[in-house]
């Protein structure tokens, strides 16, 4: 804000300010462009101890403090007594906390607007805090100190003992360097609580955009509903969220149309319901279910570096038949100027966590070609940081 406004114009500045919230925008693009904004301004109006005082003490306090009260279930009971404000003795007694560590913890959350306070010592749930108290929401938070945090602060430690290559290998990864020895998706395979938050995790980071069958024309989905072959397998698809989404539109069709596939450790915690069919695979084995109209891959390449990502692919090859078979990849396109925020930072994360990377098109287009096949077209949203790359056999 130029010091040469008027007063006016910066009682407006202030007025705009105080009073938008997500539901100001009529377009999902313009809410994401006014985060991204939001963030700029904040960080030109910062002075650089200012940015050092919240990555360094006030982040990791406030992280403290969640994680505690999450811990403790605190939230939960919270919501489960009918989340309405109240004061921190009546919450430490809801909690079964020490009035001075709920009290210290509520301060701490109410000065970084994730709680409100009512009046002197009285606390009300914001849309973040009324969100933990649902225990799935919550339980994100187990795999993101445990595994995500954890891991990321070993990261410039591994940096320097590799010389500051570019990690890219996935059997000696950063992850590997943290936990001892064990891969990524190795260490949730063994820890049934982590690996559950992680599956948390991936069906939240879905709902940031907006729902896949918006990127990808429905109407072709619809065109290869056919009754002798499956429709699609989802594969490395979690829980089955993505197949949630596409059997809310075709919830009539034969059962086994729709497969959920992943780690048996994954499939057995999923959930589905007719026509979704849950089979354990591991995608670096060749494809069971042939002939299918789509096989779909969200997030899946990005956990791999290149050639683990066109084994992945060729896997897939022998299953596919020439004339209705394609592959749908549900991954971020980076493009050359301007990658927009979640992107970069997903790919920092599999940088640390996994050795691999996020793509551009030419990135992508060599994935695709080295596996023996083509890009049919790539789906774009305004609404998604995501796009479908849609491929064909030769
Ligand atoms: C980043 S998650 C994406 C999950 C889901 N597609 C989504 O978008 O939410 C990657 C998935 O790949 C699965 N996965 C990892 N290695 C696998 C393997 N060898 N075979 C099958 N699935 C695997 C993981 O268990 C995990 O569910």
């Amino acid at each position: 804000m130029p010091p040469s406004r008027c007063s006016t114009e910066l009682d407006q500045f202030w007025e705009s300010l105080n009073t938008v919230d997500d539901v100001s925008f009529t377009d999902e693009s313009q809410r994401l462009r006014a985060v991204d904004a939001l963030g700029a301004a904040l960080r030109r109006v910062q002075r650089p101890a200012e940015v050092v005082w919240e990555q360094l003490w006030a982040d990791p306090a406030v992280l403290s403090a969640i994680v505690t009260l999450i811990e403790a279930e605190f939230w939960t009971k919270w919501g489960a007594a009918g989340g309405e404000s109240a004061t921190s003795d009546e919450l430490a007694r809801m909690g079964a906390i020490d009035v001075a560590l709920l009290s210290e913890s509520c301060v701490r959350l109410r000065c970084s607007n994730l709680i409100r306070e009512t009046k002197v010592d009285t606390y009300a749930l914001t849309a973040y805090s009324a969100a933990l108290t649902d225990l799935k929401f919550a339980n994100i938070y187990a795999c993101g100190v445990d595994a995500f945090w954890s891991s990321l602060m070993n990261f410039p430690r591994f940096a320097s003992k590799t010389g500051y290559r570019n990690p890219s290998d996935a059997d000696h990864t950063n992850f590997h360097d943290w936990s001892g020895g064990e891969s990524f998706f190795g260490y949730l395979a063994a820890s049934p609580r982590v690996g559950a938050s992680f599956n948390d995790a991936m069906t939240m980071y879905t709902t940031l955009s907006a729902p896949w069958t918006e990127v990808y024309p429905l109407d072709s989905i619809a065109g290869q509903t056919r009754t002798d072959m499956p429709v699609l397998v989802d594969v490395g698809g979690g829980v089955g969220h993505d197949l949630e989404i596409l059997r809310s539109h075709f919830p009539d069709l034969p059962q086994g149309s729709l497969v959920l596939q992943d780690l048996a450790p994954v499939i057995a915690r999923a959930q589905v319901a007719s026509p979704v069919e849950a089979l354990a695979h591991d995608f670096f084995t060749p494809q069971p279910i042939k002939g299918a109209s789509f096989y779909f891959l969200h997030s899946v390449l990005h956990d791999w570096p290149d050639p683990e990502a066109v084994k992945i692919l060729q896997n897939l090859v022998p299953a596919m038949d020439k004339s209705h078979s394609r592959i749908l990849l549900h991954e971020a396109v980076i493009p050359p100027l301007k990658a927009n925020s979640r992107n970069t930072v997903s790919d920092m994360f599999m940088m640390c966590l996994v050795s691999a990377h996020e793509r551009t098109e030419q990135m992508w287009s060599d994935v695709v070609e080295s596996a023996g096949l083509r890009i049919r077209k790539i789906y774009t949203s305004r609404r998604s940081t995501e796009a479908i790359i849609e491929i064909e056999l030769h």
